[in-house]
Formats: C-alpha cells, structure tokens, sequence
C-alpha cells in the first residue's frame, strides 16, 4: 500500500527543502524526494563552490595585484586547484550534515531516488507509491549544451566543479552571470581564459553603466572577451585539446571548453501529464502567483517555473506556499517585484530594479532623473592596480522615488543587501540624503550623489 504524507515535495534543493521544513514545522507530515544530492544545484553545483572559488579568486588578487603595495614580500608562486576543491568540497559535506540535522529534527521522511506522477496525488520513486494531499514540484533545471559538432567535448557548469585540475587554456561560451562568474574564476586563477559571446557583451539586459564597466575591467584584467562570436564545431585533436571553430571561422585552441549558454526546467521525465500539471512550450510549469498548478494540490517552485531563477527566490517562493498550505496565511505568495541580486564578476557587482533605459522606457525621457559615481576604489587606490567603483541610482517622479540601485566595484556584492530594502521600502532619494554616510566606504557614495 502507499506510504501517505500531508505534504510531498519533489526536489530536495533550495525550494524544496524550504517548503518541507517549513510544512513540518507547522505539523505536517512531510516527505521529501530528492534523486541526487540534497541541497541541490546551489550547494552542490552552483552558488556555493561557485562561491568558494570566486574567494580562491579573491586571494590570488590579493597577492598578485595588491599585496606588495600593501608592504607584503610575497609572489604568487604556485596554486594547487585541488587544495581548494578539497577545501571547498568539505565545506559543503558540512552543509549536507546540516541538512540532514534539520530534516531530521524536523521528521522529515527522505526518499532518495527519481520522482515520477502516476497522478495528482501520487507518486512513484523505484517502484514505490507515496501520496499526499498536496504535492510541490521543486526539481530545478540543468544546463542546455548546443547542438553543435563535437559539443560532447566541451563540459557545463557542473563539470566546471568536477575538474580536478586546473586548465591551462579555457573557453567560457556564455554571456550570461555564470558564464561571466566562471570565466573570471578562471582568470584570476591563472588560466588563460577566453569569454566568447554571441553579441557585443556579457550581461546586456543590465544597466550599461555596469556592462561597460566591466568590460572595460575585463580589458585590463581578462579574460580576453570575444565578442560576435558563435561556436560552429569543436574537434579534439591527437594531444588532447580542444580546437574551437566560430562561426565567423575564427578558431581558439584550449584545453576546456565550458559552456554557460543557459539552464532549461527539469520537467521533462515528471510524467506531468499524469497529474494534469500543464508547462509552457521550453517545459516551464505555468503556476499562478500563489504556485498552483493547472492540477489541484499540486504547485511548482524555483527555477522550474522560470521566472527569476535564483536561490532565495526558489526558498522564499517554497516557505511562502507552506504557510499558505498549513498556517492559515491564505493570501502568503512571493512578491517577484524588485529582487536584489549580485554577479561575482571581478569588480562584483549588484544590481535591483530598473536599469536606466527600462526607466525611461517605463516612464518616459521626463519622469527619469539618474545620479552616477564613479571613482577608484579605496583598497585599489593606494596600489598600483587602480580598479574603477562605478554606481547609478535611478529615479522616478517628482519625489525621486529610487526604481534602480546598480554598482560595480570592490564590495558592492555586500553593499546592495541593505539599499534594497529601502527601496522596497518606497525609498525616495531625498530620503537615501537623509542617511548620514558611513565613511570611508565605496557604500556611502549611494547616499552622498549629486
Ligand atoms: C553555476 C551556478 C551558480 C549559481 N549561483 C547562484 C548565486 O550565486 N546566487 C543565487 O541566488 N543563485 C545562484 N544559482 C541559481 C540557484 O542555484 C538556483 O536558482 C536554485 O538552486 C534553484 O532552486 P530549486 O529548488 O528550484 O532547484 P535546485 O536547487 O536545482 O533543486 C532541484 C533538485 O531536484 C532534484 N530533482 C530533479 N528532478 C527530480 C525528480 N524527478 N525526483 C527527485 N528529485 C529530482 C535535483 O536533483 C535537484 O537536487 C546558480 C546556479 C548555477 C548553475
């Protein structure tokens, strides 16, 4: 006979772990199912290690750029890449304890294995049957790999954390904040790296300011940025490397190829239409603003709904729906309005809300007021490896109301959090003056602009 739970999730990564936990701590009856690993793509292979390397980055920076106008006698001599993914993997079975500490403290039932629908209320793992009375699709999305010849040599952001070694040459294909991030992981850590993107920059639909910045910082740093440029074939040869051939016949020989062209939602192996549950056209689950599906009881969050595809959003997304499902909040849904978030480029940067040219495409040419700064930043400025701060606030209306908070530069990864509640706040900027600066930081420029 099926096991029967209150509340099933499918997917034991950001979105479901959150909801499970949530539902259980309000009583219910919980199971969550999860094929691989728990914690998901974010612990596993992306914001975590993704993180951990950009700090590997961070250090060999510091020693190569700064540290001798800092007074340090120190050369960076040699890196051992497997050090830091040893680090680095050990680090993250430590959050895979915590998880199972808390799932557990939590009565949390785990399956380990593959979920599929046999109908809205049933589920079926190796064979086995599990019902509940509501079930949520959290199962995320993987890497999409192009069709091209010999596209099986390259490898994708996962591989990216399974190399053991460190390349020698590399090509990142991607204009998106992934393949940005690894590119310049990469880079810092003394690949020659290569970023090939299809049009004239990485990060196009951001505000300019930080587009060029970077750009501009990738000019003088790396990696060497290829732009208008499509991969046509990729041949391994005889010693083992990898010939890139573009599309307009230029051709790059490198030891990697990793492919950062974009994600598509794991759905396609779900038997949705078992439960009824409907997609769009690329796989995506159609769920309405409270997470319902097409199907009763069953509701979908994170990146398999493709709406904003980040960590929080999916944990934030799946706690909102449990409170809904087991605390009485009937109207709790998740607010996809001006979300924070930050690229781990080198300079990092973070942005919210509306670029400058959405605004005045919003608002018209009139209504839009921008303020920018643009300096060296301080940790830079004493040495001889000048980095550009550059940030924009824009503003709309009589008032000013702030509808766009963009930076680039030393810090601004850790500066947006606090600027963005504000402006969720309806902050105006008149009130950003009212706050008095913290000095000397890159930060206070967001409330000393003129
Ligand atoms: C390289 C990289 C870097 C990133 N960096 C950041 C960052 O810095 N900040 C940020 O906010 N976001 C980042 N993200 C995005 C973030 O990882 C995702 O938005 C987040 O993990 C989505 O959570 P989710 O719950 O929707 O899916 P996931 O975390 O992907 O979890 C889905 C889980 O479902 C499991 N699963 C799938 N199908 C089934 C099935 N049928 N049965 C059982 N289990 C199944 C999968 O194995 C997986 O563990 C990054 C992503 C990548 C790839």
């Amino acid at each position: 006979m099926a096991q029967h739970f209150d509340y099933i999730a499918i997917g034991g990564g950001s979105g479901g772990i959150a909801s499970a936990n949530r539902a259980a701590m309000h009583g219910k009856n919980v199971a969550l199912i999860e094929a691989k690993d728990l914690g998901g793509t974010c612990v596993n292979v992306g914001c975590v290690p993704k993180k951990v390397m950009w700090y590997g980055a961070q250090v060999a920076d510091a020693i190569k750029l700064y540290a001798q106008d800092y007074g340090f006698d120190v050369d960076l001599k040699n890196h051992s890449w497997s050090k830091l993914v040893e680090s680095r993997q050990a680090y993250i079975g430590r959050i895979h304890q915590s998880y199972d500490r808390v799932l557990g403290n939590n009565k949390i039932t785990v399956i380990k294995g593959f979920a599929r629908f046999k109908d809205a209320h049933t589920v079926i793992v190796d064979g086995e049957e599990y019902t509940a009375d509501h079930i949520t699709i959290a199962t995320g999305g993987e890497p999409v790999i192009p069709q091209i010849p010999g596209a099986e040599h390259g490898i994708d952001s996962d591989g990216f954390f399974a190399l053991t070694e460190q390349p020698k040459r590399v090509a990142v294909v991607g204009a998106g904040y992934i393949a940005v991030e690894l590119a310049g992981v990469m880079n810092a850590l003394g690949s020659e790296t290569h970023l090939l993107v299809r049009k004239h920059a990485p990060l196009r639909n951001f505000d300019p300011i930080l587009t060029d910045t970077l750009v501009e910082a990738m000019a003088t740093e790396g990696p060497t940025l290829h732009t208008q440029s499509t991969p046509k074939s990729v041949e391994k040869q005889a010693d083992g490397s990898l010939l890139l051939t573009l599309e307009n016949d230029k051709q790059l020989e490198i030891d990697c190829l990793i492919w950062a062209i974009g994600r598509r939602p794991l759905t396609s192996n779900l038997n949705l239409e078992a439960a009824g549950v409907e997609t769009d056209e690329r796989g995506y689950i159609k769920v309405d603003e409270y997470q319902n599906t097409s199907a009763k009881g069953v509701y979908a969050v994170g990146d398999n709904i493709g709406y904003v595809e980040l960590t929080p959003v999916a944990v934030k997304a799946g706690r909102q729906l449990s409170e809904r499902l087991f605390n009485g909040q009937t109207n709790a849904k998740m607010d996809y309005n001006l979300i924070p978030t930050v690229v781990f480029s080198h300079p990092p940067i973070g942005t919210l809300g509306l670029s400058e040219p959405e605004a005045r495409a919003e608002y018209g040419d009139e209504q839009v007021k921008v303020y920018t700064s643009s300096f060296t930043s301080m940790y830079t400025a004493a040495t001889q490896h000048r980095q550009a701060c550059k940030m924009k606030l824009v503003c709309v209306g009589d008032n000013e109301k702030v509808v766009g908070v963009h930076g680039i530069g030393f810090g601004m990864d850790e500066i947006l959090q606090g600027f963005a509640v504000a402006v969720k706040m309806g902050a105006t900027k008149e009130d950003f003056d009212a706050c008095v600066a913290i000095h000397p930081t890159g930060a206070e420029e967001f409330v000393t602009m003129r």
